[in-house]
């Protein structure tokens, strides 16, 4: 998967050098490009921005520099032999990103990302760019954000860790919480690992006991009491027969 990213801080994307991302890229999974949307200004002080039309609060991004830069990025990306290029619009006003989003994202083999800020981005750039690609725009959440690079960092991890030969098995999303399956919007229980004593307090009995029908049935128990007090809506998406049958499993 190639990911082009066009931003006013570049350096905000540096976390994509390290980690999950970081490692899909050394092996070669991921190819991300981080283009300085300032490249595009001619004027000294490299101006992204004017006053909205129809005036109100704040500055809108303007055209002409997302044109280029996203022209020029277009350009690179094919000729370095990409296709099928998705444009993903961070924006307060998108549509919620879920692990269906992810998943759905990391099918595609180019992403072109346009972390905007100020009021977002002049509407006739998605507008010219829906022309010739599918356009995504997407929230990461219900809170306010001062712009959309936090957003690309998130979607961008949720993206890769999706990838083949991303994740070891070890770390296997097979598990996800809101991965198909019997725990499938469940939130994650609790977890433990050694000593089995830290501070008077025991890791629960069940864990150690080596019966696995027994921890599974605990897992997926104390899953359940955690969505039922965190997420009571997801319990909605369940199938209790689901639970029946995996009992029947046990
Ligand atoms: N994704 C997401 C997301 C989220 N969940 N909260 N805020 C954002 C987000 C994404 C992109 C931008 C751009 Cl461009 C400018 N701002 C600041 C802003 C805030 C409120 C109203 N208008 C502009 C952005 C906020």
């Amino acid at each position: 998967m190639r990911l082009d990213v066009v931003t006013i801080f570049p350096e905000y994307l540096e976390p994509l050098d390290v980690s999950l991302v970081g490692k899909a890229r050394a092996r070669g999974r991921l190819d991300v490009h981080v283009h300085d949307l300032r490249r595009w200004t001619y004027d000294r002080h490299n101006t992204v921005d004017d006053t909205p039309y129809g005036g109100g609060p704040g500055m809108v991004m303007k055209t002409d520099p997302w044109g280029e830069a996203l022209d020029s990025a277009i350009a690179d990306g094919y000729e370095a032999g990409a296709h099928d290029p998705v444009l993903v619009v961070p924006t307060p006003s998108g549509r919620p990103f879920t692990q269906q989003t992810a998943v759905a994202l990391a099918r595609q083999p180019w992403l072109i990302f346009t972390p905007a800020r100020y009021e977002g981005i002049d509407r006739r750039v998605m507008d010219e760019y829906a022309t010739r690609m599918p356009v995504h725009e997407v929230s990461i959440g219900d809170y306010v954000l001062a712009g959309g690079e936090a957003a690309v960092l998130v979607i961008t991890e949720a993206v890769a860790r999706l990838l083949p030969g991303v994740l070891g098995n070890a770390e296997s999303h097979r598990d996800d919480s809101f991965a198909p399956g019997a725990m499938a919007n469940l939130l994650e229980g609790p977890v433990y690992t050694k000593p089995p004593v830290w501070r008077g307090r025991a890791v629960p009995e069940v864990l150690t006991g080596g019966h696995h029908g027994k921890v599974a049935r605990w897992r997926r128990d104390e899953a359940l009491r955690r969505t039922a007090a965190h997420r009571p809506d997801l319990l909605e998406r369940c199938d209790p027969a689901e639970f029946d049958r995996k009992d029947r499993e046990i």
